[in-house]
């Protein structure tokens, strides 16, 4: 799993590999969001057998999610869940629900689920009945329970999604900005493409725009070439060759700090030296398919590519790097024996991997979480590595505009001349932003906006106070969320016809029989409003009593035949009749 590793972080992969099933499973049901510690994790149920297969109970009411205690038992939870009125599952619905939750078709931790269902549909069947969904998930519940009971970092995936889609919107006007013509493969880029995509440290996703479109890293891969190099070898060794700090000048600037070393790895003068020290004694060929297999890792084996007409272009045009790696020669900053034009072909071929922003996000979300690929659950970077990429991205990520982007938007991020930002909300998520118009500072223009929006919409601030909450939203899990919390959004979703958002409810286990002050419950608001697809849900899979009487004494079916919805009156009849 962990090839790409040197003995030097034994230990850490040892820690990963071998975490115990048992605790496995147990930090899956109940770990908190983002725990570098834990596998954030493809468990899959392949892992689990060796009879280890209960999960910790707690004294909760029967039919609540968490007081499953076996594995099967999640499986009848999660059907009962979706399956419709003839007791069964649709596979279209099902498909909606996982990606309602962000998980898309080809995560890797759904393969076995996702292999058989193609093959029932080969078979043409579209319906799952109780047996049959069993046995087609079976293999991933403990990744399908933890989805379904909300235990991902965004617990209100589409919620959150939806935000974004806005703030994706709201920077199409932004039509500022110059494409780079440096090269040709640049030039040619549209400056309307515009792109958006994020990967939690859940493996949740959501995307907009281009996001399936390939364009180049340029200098977006300096903090993974960073990264590599540290998990390799170590930050002091590293360190030796180059600095930590801002240079405060241009990032292609011919300078070097008082300790004749480049400033920091996010500039060119940096990431060519970096480009030395990485597996020096090998071939240039697999050198480069090293860095490339990292980034595939670190992308969950999603898009990663290599344009090798950009290299050519790069290569053809780049004096400025010809004349860095040069000045470094002079001053000695290499490591003794290294070839120099080597060191400038890869970090030239660095620049010119292709990714997606999905494949990115996918990326960053890599680096969100502690350099473990919330996808594979392969430990692709060092978490110490992770961290000093972290901070040299939050304090040089963004060229000239730095130290403004680390007051403004407050998270590590790095850009790069194609037009793409890396940013990353540590512990949270990873996104990337793509197009090609940048401004004066080199930055894309419309991605930068997008950092700023979301930064403004949600607390994602490095600073932002998470205990005395500004206005600002906080779409990450939180445990004790509050029960007046929970009753808002309870009402709120039955008034305003939401099953989705009640079938959340249900997910995180809420009491879906609360009242308001005046003792009116979600399915009183149901019926008031005739929202027949919420009464049915209440009653049929939350089986909440239909007779529960508000201050006036009124029941659901009353409010009914007040506000006459013929068709919730039926259902409450039926109900009523039912129960005797
Ligand atoms: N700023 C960047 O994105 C890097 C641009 C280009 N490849 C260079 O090295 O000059």
């Amino acid at each position: 799993m962990h090839r790409l590793w040197p003995a030097l972080y034994h230990g850490v992969q040892r820690q990963y590999r071998f975490f115990p099933v048992c605790q496995q499973i147990t930090c899956l049901m109940s770990s908190k969001p983002g725990d570098p510690t834990k596998p954030s994790d493809p468990l899959t149920k392949n892992e689990t057998e060796n009879g280890e297969d209960t999960v910790s109970a707690t004294s909760v009411p029967p039919s609540r999610p968490n007081a499953i205690s076996s594995l099967p038992q999640l499986e009848d939870w999660v059907f009962r869940l979706l399956s419709n009125q003839q007791g069964r599952v649709p596979v279209s619905e099902f498909h909606k629900a996982l990606r309602e939750v962000g998980l898309w078709e080809n995560d890797p931790r759904l393969r076995e689920t996702m292999a058989n269902l193609r093959k029932l549909q080969e078979s043409h069947s579209s319906f799952l009945d109780r047996e049959t969904f069993s046995k087609c998930i079976t293999e991933n519940i403990v990744l399908i329970g933890r989805a379904f009971q909300s235990k991902f970092v965004i617990p209100k995936f589409s919620e959150f999604s939806s935000y974004i889609d806005k703030m994706y919107w709201s920077c199409v006007s932004q039509k500022n900005g110059k494409v780079a013509d440096y090269i040709p493969q640049l030039a040619r880029f549209s400056p309307d493409l515009w792109g958006v995509a994020l990967c939690t440290v859940d493996g949740q996703r959501h995307s907009i725009g281009d996001s399936d479109k390939p364009f180049c890293l340029q200098s977006c891969v300096k903090p993974l070439v960073y990264a590599t190099a540290v998990s390799e070898l170590g930050d002091k060794t590293v360190h030796k060759y180059v600095g930590t700090e801002p240079s405060g000048r241009s990032f292609n600037e011919i300078a070097l700090n008082k300790y004749n070393q480049p400033f920091n790895p996010m500039i060119n003068s940096g990431a060519i030296l970096l480009c030395s020290l990485i597996k020096p004694e090998d071939h240039q060929s697999d050198r480069f398919d090293h860095i490339l297999k990292v980034l595939k890792a670190a992308a969950g084996d999603d898009f990663v590519g290599f344009s090798n007409t950009t290299f050519l272009s790069e290569k053809a045009t780049s004096y400025r790097n010809f004349a860095l790696a040069y000045y470094l020669k002079e001053n000695q900053c290499f490591p003794p024996k290294t070839d120099l034009m080597e060191a400038l072909d890869l970090y030239l071929q660095h620049c010119s991997v292709d990714i997606t922003c999905e494949s990115g996000a996918i990326i960053a979300a890599t680096l969100a979480n502690g350099g473990v690929c919330p996808l594979t659950g392969e430990l692709v970077f060092h978490p110490d590595a992770v961290q000093h990429t972290l901070s040299l991205m939050h304090s040089c990520g963004m060229y000239d505009y730095s130290g403004q982007f680390a007051f403004q938007v407050g998270l590590p991020a790095k850009s790069g001349v194609s037009g793409g930002i890396m940013l990353v909300v540590p512990s949270v998520m990873g996104i990337m932003c793509w197009s090609p118009p940048l401004d004066s500072t080199g930055n894309s223009v419309r991605g930068l906006h997008f950092c700023k929006e979301l930064v403004s919409t949600f607390n994602f601030h490095h600073y932002d106070n998470l205990k005395y909450k500004s206005k600002k939203l906080d779409p990450r899990r939180h445990r004790d969320e509050s029960r007046s919390q929970q009753i808002i959004d309870i009402l709120f979703a039955a008034y305003n016809g939401d099953v989705t958002a009640l079938r959340r409810c249900v997910m995180l286990g809420m009491d879906m029989e609360v009242t308001d002050y005046d003792g009116r419950t979600a399915l009183h608001l149901a019926a008031a409003e005739g929202h027949v697809q919420v009464v049915r849900f209440l009653l049929e899979k939350c089986g909440v009593r239909h007779d529960l009487q508000d201050r006036w004494g009124q029941v659901p079916l009353d409010d009914a035949v007040r506000f006459g919805h013929k068709e919730t009156e039926e259902i409450l009849r039926k109900a009523q009749e039912q129960s005797g």
